[in-house]
């Protein structure tokens, strides 16, 4: 029989008893904690250049929202491991077991490893000595323990907004709260920033941080020292309490201790505050990295370069196309309006009244003007969301919109990199879902510090964006897109300068890190690759300008070049001639017989010619330049933009843009 067929017992052993639920929540702040690279904190070096920027960002939103000229001071202090562990009340303990350490060595190993650097050594004086360019062994492998971190008290001041007392746990120590979620072209958006750092100092030295903050016209000062409770993602406030404020000062200062590494981010974070003040020329900041090796010390400032802050952006409404249904249940949740009529026409931008009343008629019979919105039904909300994706909407215009302004920026490029030539543009406003933004670029050429080739800096709601450049969609744009020969520029030879700030309501970054916009967006790439061809045109006239002054003078050069041997030949060519006349070995006629005879009498010499070829050079050059001059119009030299610096602050104005000038109309 075959066994196959037989029914086999079953193997399956009684079943077990239901084993305990391996389901886990997390809050938001322990999954930030454990993926804090996609805040920008992925290591300790990252983490002191995220800290910086995020506070820094914080500050110039809140000085901007009152319309207060910003004055930011951020200071990175160093803090030895000794000076660390007395903060923290640890006792410092001499090594006992050596070997137990990551950077032990043997004896052997020790004394392989300083013959090798001798060696290094001594091929560097001798490469030095022949004059060769030397570069600097690299650091010894192994000699810096893992555990050998390196602490940072970072603190930032500002004269912004402040806090209000009560809200100031709640702003520090839970992560995704904030004030900045309504549709607003702002820096900060996720509720995120602070409170990473706020984690990573927990992560990295387990100390509080300290936040002092007053708001306009407050005679205390709050005063809070917290860290978070990562798990249950509430504040943990050591002290909160008012302090006296005498001077009445406004603004916020916040100091925390962080592990960090300054040596690997020195020149990011300077680039960042670098670029920070070309985009920020209003603003002043003071930069200083202090250390108890003074030779490490920086200090910067970067000085205000103009009163005229660009308009506080306006928070606006949503875009009927740019909304989903958990957003259309939300606004019908937190709406005032009563009716449907009134909750579209209030709600979203670009619905008039008479537009809701044809969206309306068009939901369908059950749907009237009148009916209660808090009324609606799940699926007359899908009814609702279904036609704003079909129908025709106007876009929504760039006014909430809040862009850095042609002048703000080219006198940040003028100020922080010296071009020979710069050109500036301002796109108007365009819209990709329902989101409104602005690109303004601008092209420079050659200056102070700048490599050869394209030199890319990005701004998106005026923050530099310092890393991952290779995705950007500006990089991509520039570096594949333009055909930078067709503007007379050469790509690899020549410094270039390309700016471009994107200011939006909605930024859409790759990640929460904010640091690249992506190049999948047509409307934003359109909108870029338009703004810099359109300075590129700007220069190309310029440069074409400067081409044919300097062919002019080249070719003046070049006749001048030949006029000493033409001079010693023609003249050579007389003297024989003159010798002949003189001999009457041949007769020439009057004006020819007189020159000669002149020549024969030393009354015209070498010096004659040469000077009388001399003016017919220049003659000749100045008539074709003339010439050149009625041809092409141009009778005078390249125009130039002149920008008049304002000498008041805070009034309204209107910017008239042409190819060749911005004319600022101050009201
Ligand atoms: N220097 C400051 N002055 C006034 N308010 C501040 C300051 N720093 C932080 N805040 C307040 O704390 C809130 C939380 O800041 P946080 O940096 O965590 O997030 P965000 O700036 O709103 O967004 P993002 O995570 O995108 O930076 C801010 O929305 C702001 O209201």
């Amino acid at each position: 029989m075959d066994s196959d067929n037989e029914p086999k017992k079953s193997k399956s052993k009684t079943p077990k008893t239901p084993k305990e639920s391996v389901l886990k929540q997390k809050s938001p702040a322990e999954f930030f904690a454990e993926n804090k690279n996609i805040a920008g904190f992925d290591n300790p070096g990252k983490s002191l250049y995220t800290t910086v920027r995020e506070l820094v960002e914080n500050s110039l939103d809140s000085a901007e929202s009152i319309s207060e000229l910003p004055v930011v001071e951020i200071i990175i202090e160093e803090i030895g491991k000794n000076k660390f562990n007395s903060m923290i009340g640890l006792v410092d303990r001499e090594r006992v077991d050596e070997a137990l350490y990551d950077d032990f060595e043997t004896a052997k190993a020790r004394e392989k490893r300083l013959a090798k650097e001798a060696r290094a050594q001594e091929l560097l004086a001798k490469n030095a000595s022949l004059g060769k360019k030397v570069k600097e062994p690299a650091a010894p492998k192994g000699m810096k323990g893992r555990g050998d971190a390196s602490f940072y008290r970072v603190t930032c001041k500002d004269n912004g907004r402040g806090m209000p007392h009560d809200d100031i746990p709640n702003m520090f120590g839970r992560v995704l709260s904030g004030t900045k979620y309504g549709l607003k072209q702002t820096r900060g958006k996720f509720g995120l920033g602070a409170k990473m750092a706020l984690i990573w100092s927990k992560m990295s030295t387990g100390l509080p941080i300290e936040i002092s903050s007053s708001m306009r016209g407050q005679n205390f000062i709050s005063f809070c020292r917290l860290d978070i409770n990562i798990h249950k993602n509430i504040p943990h406030v050591h002290l909160h309490e008012k302090r006296d404020n005498k001077d009445r000062w406004h603004g916020a200062e916040i100091h925390l201790v962080i592990e960090g590494n300054w040596t690997t981010y020195r020149s990011k974070i300077l680039h960042y505050m670098r670029q920070m003040a070309v985009i920020t020329p209003y603003a002043q900041f003071l930069f200083r990295f202090i250390s108890d090796v003074s030779d490490k010390n920086v200090t910067i400032r970067f000085s205000r370069r103009t009163d005229v802050m660009p308009p506080v952006p306006v928070e606006t409404q949503h875009h009927p196309s740019s909304v989903d249904l958990l957003l259309i249940k939300r606004l019908i949740t937190e709406t005032s309006k009563q009716n449907l009529l009134h909750f579209l026409q209030h709600e979203f931008v670009n619905i008039g009244k008479s537009l809701a009343e044809r969206l309306i008629g068009e939901m369908g019979p059950e749907f009237t003007p009148k009916m209660a919105v808090k009324s609606l039904t799940s699926q007359q909300i899908v009814r609702i969301h279904q036609l704003f994706r079909q129908a025709k909407f106007d876009d929504p215009s760039g006014d909430c919109l809040s862009p850095a302004g042609e002048y703000n920026l080219r006198l940040g490029i003028i100020k922080e990199l010296h071009p020979d030539m710069v050109a500036t543009y301002a796109g108007s406003a365009q819209v990709f879902e329902g989101h409104p933004f602005i690109v303004e670029a601008g092209v420079s050429v050659g200056g102070k510090d700048v490599k050869q080739g394209l030199n890319i800096f990005r701004f998106a709601n005026r923050i530099p964006l310092l890393f991952e450049q290779g995705g950007d969609v500006v990089t991509r744009t520039a570096m594949k897109r333009i055909s930078w020969n067709n503007y007379k520029i050469n790509q690899t030879q020549d410094k270039i300068g390309v700016f471009a700030s994107i200011v939006s309501t909605k930024i859409p970054f790759k990640g929460t890190g904010k640091e690249y916009i992506g190049d999948d967006i047509s409307e934003i790439a359109t909108a870029v690759k338009y703004a810099i061809q359109q300075c590129c045109i700007q220069l190309k006239s310029k440069i074409v300008r400067k081409i044919q002054a300097r062919e002019q003078q080249e070719r003046k050069r070049n006749l001048s070049r030949y006029i000493p041997d033409a001079t010693n030949a023609i003249y050579d060519v007389l003297k024989e001639v003159s010798q002949f006349h003189a001999l009457k070995k041949r007769r020439f006629e009057e004006e020819d017989a007189n020159v000669l005879q002149k020549v024969h009498s030393r009354m015209i010499t070498k010096d004659t010619l040469r000077d009388m070829l001399t003016q017919y050079v220049e003659k000749v050059d100045y008539e074709m330049a003339m010439e050149y001059a009625t041809q092409s119009g141009v009778n005078e030299a390249p125009k130039e933009a002149i920008y008049i610096q304002a000498l008041e602050a805070e009034y309204n104005f209107i910017d008239f843009h042409s190819s060749n000038f911005v004319f600022r109309l101050i009201q």
